[in-house]
């Protein structure tokens, strides 16, 4: 069975007449990288923005109609019986859903008529128009923690209750797999860490992990700073020439950048370079969220593979991209045979510090397309979603000068002109909390995949071994029974001298790399680099929407995109001259235009604290 068939939800955002994943609308076929097309293959200043505008009221009507539809219970699928029958008389009496699920826990009587999951029918109609996790949160609102979807005749678990995830990802995770995921992501990744289940996968993580220590990350930090301070060279010219600059492409290379150096030792130099390699990648991740998100799964048809044009690109893709990694692979093993090597726990080559060279220097036991899947899979893992989380903790910042303000003061008196090192990432307190909160509003990627193995219990509701769950990040992120202004974006409510927030003292209501056995390994990493490239981003300029930008709006491959790029004008800072003065230890920086540090969210400190923390 082809994996997109498995999932409408995502097949209906396919619909959307504005999203574009093919690799013909590309932007790296685009010339003049700082204005560039983004990595959506959007073309921003082809759309009047008259149009967009009336595009977005349509929009908020639909959901508001979606709102309205839900409630009407048009949705909710009837149940037989008794107790059901009476349950919902009562609640279209205006009887509260916590009062309901109370009352009606008696039924739990392994009779078959209750309790069973609530049930809600998709409308391919409904939810065409939006990013697919957007109905999925009208939905959550209406039907709670957990709830079955059903399109025709398949059904996916929704899932947006912490104690529910944290038994799926955590408590019992022996008894899911990645299902669906593991199906479209084959043809790239094969059976690397993200997809693979079971043995394979055990065996992998338990290899891959101790590349990832803290030595390695230490390591790194002057890496995310010289592939920052090449951003800031392009911002630069950018500034000089008034050119405004789209972002979201330019995350996308940096981080492609960083990650291939840190995992491979390959230099894409993606800031400069268009052509290629670089190409490739974007043409091989672009089919991936296409394969997501298609309504037939062409791909499969035999023939269809050698005479689609497109077809034939990707795979010309992925041979250059496979070959290009079996290459570094022979070249790391020469490197590796020629050194007078001393492997140790924390193990880190000078010349050559990445993961490739820390698992052949292991003696890893692994094929040479075990281990090709492996790199494509954190290049992958690694590039996307890190250049995402830039992306919205910029566009988000572009709406908070008092953010903005308060992060570069910090940033001024931590590094000043330096590049930043490891004993920094203790000290750029604030720019972590930015983060976090921009992980919160924008979780990457927003909905986790999961296929239950076994018969299981979640929650009060037992259920069979293969059904699909999705548990919806996004909805966790901005539960409003979770948090205290769930919608707004309030750094503040991390305070500074807290743990930094995890899953774990969150109680898996924050979700921002997963949790249990198969959380992000590269949690650390991603951290420390989007706050290295923020901080040297804001130390050095200020960034705008640009006038008569397209709005920004979200859509969703394995990752949240913008619809049209970010793309915004950028201002070299200017400090104020130092003027020494008697008793006046402190420097006075420039700061972001309009910044008021009278925002009632805040107190004296500073700090808003979390709603459950
Ligand atoms: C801000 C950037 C990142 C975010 C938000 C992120 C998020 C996540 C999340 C949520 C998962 C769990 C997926 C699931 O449970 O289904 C995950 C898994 C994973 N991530 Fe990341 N990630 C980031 C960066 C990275 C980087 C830089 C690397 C590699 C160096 C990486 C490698 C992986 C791998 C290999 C897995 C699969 C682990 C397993 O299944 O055992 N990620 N990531």
């Amino acid at each position: 069975m082809a994996a997109a068939a498995n999932i409408p939800l995502l097949q209906a955002n396919r619909l959307r007449p504005t999203i574009s994943f093919s690799s013909s609308s590309h932007p790296i076929r685009q010339k003049g990288i700082i204005t560039c097309a983004s990595s959506n293959g959007r073309e921003p200043d082809s759309v009047d923005s008259e149009v967009k505008k009336v595009e977005r009221i349509l929009g908020e009507k639909r959901r508001a109609r979606l709102s309205t539809r839900i409630a009407s219970g048009e949705f909710t699928v009837k149940q037989s019986g008794f107790p059901s029958q009476l349950r919902n008389g009562l609640s279209k009496l205006g009887v509260p859903r916590e009062g309901l699920d109370l009352l009606f826990s008696w039924a739990a009587d392994g009779n078959g008529d209750y309790p069973k999951i609530p049930e809600a029918r998709g409308s391919i109609k409904a939810v065409q128009s939006e990013a697919f996790f957007i109905p999925l949160y009208e939905l959550y609102l209406s039907y709670g923690g957990i709830f079955r979807l059903n399109f025709g005749p398949k059904s996916f678990l929704i899932v947006s209750d912490p104690s529910i995830a944290k038994h799926i990802l955590k408590d019992n995770s022996k008894a899911y797999s990645k299902g669906i995921l593991a199906e479209i992501l084959e043809f790239v990744m094969g059976k690397g860490l993200i997809p693979a289940d079971g043995e394979i996968w055990r065996v992998r993580r338990r290899a891959i992990v101790p590349a990832l220590h803290m030595k390695y990350v230490a390591a790194m930090i002057n890496l995310f700073g010289q592939a920052s301070d090449r951003l800031c060279q392009k911002l630069d010219a950018a500034a000089s020439d008034g050119e405004d600059v789209e972002m979201e492409s330019l995350f996308s290379r940096l981080t492609l950048d960083i990650i291939g150096k840190a995992v491979f030792n390959y230099e894409f130099d993606s800031l400069t370079n268009d052509a290629g390699i670089v190409e490739a990648v974007y043409t091989v991740l672009r089919e991936a969220e296409y394969r997501s998100t298609a309504p037939i799964p062409f791909w499969e048809i035999p023939i269809w593979k050698d005479i689609s044009p497109k077809q034939k690109k990707v795979s010309a893709a992925l041979k250059l991209i496979n070959d290009t990694l079996d290459n570094m692979i022979k070249i790391c093993k020469r490197m590796v045979d020629e050194e007078e090597l001393q492997f140790e726990e924390e193990y880190v080559n000078e010349r050559d510090p990445s993961i490739l060279h820390f698992l052949l220097a292991s003696g890893d036991d692994v094929s040479s397309k075990q281990l090709r899947d492996d790199l494509m899979t954190m290049l992958i893992a690694g590039h996307e979603t890190s250049a995402a989380v830039l992306t919205w903790t910029f566009y988000l910042l572009s709406k908070e000068p008092r953010v903005v303000s308060k992060l570069q003061e910090e940033v001024d008196s931590v590094l000043g002109d330096r590049f930043p090192t490891i004993e920094d990432m203790k000290k750029l307190k604030y720019a972590t909390r930015v983060i976090n909160e921009s992980l919160r509003l924008y979780p990457q990627p927003p909905v986790l995949i999961r296929r239950s193995i076994e018969d299981d219990t979640l929650g009060q509701y037992p259920i069979k071994r293969g059904e699909d769950v999705f548990i919806s990040v996004w909805n966790l992120h901005r539960s409003p029974s979770l948090w205290e202004n769930a919608d707004k974006f309030i750094p503040e409510r991390w305070p500074l001298d807290g743990p930094n927030p995890n899953e774990t003292n969150q109680n898996f209501s924050y979700l921002p790399f997963g949790g249990g056995p198969r959380k992000c390994v590269g949690d650390m990493f991603a951290s420390y680099e989007t706050v290295v490239a923020l901080a040297m981003l804001v130390r050095r300029f200020n960034f705008q929407m640009a006038v008569g930008a397209p709005e920004v709006n979200m859509t969703t491959g394995a990752t949240i995109h913008t619809t049209e790029g970010l793309k915004m004008t950028v201002s070299r800072r200017v400090k104020p001259p130092i003027v020494p003065t008697l008793g006046t230890p402190m420097l006075k920086l420039d700061s972001s235009a309009g910044v008021s540090d009278n925002d009632p969210l805040l107190s004296e400190t500073g700090e808003v604290s979390a709603a459950h923390s």
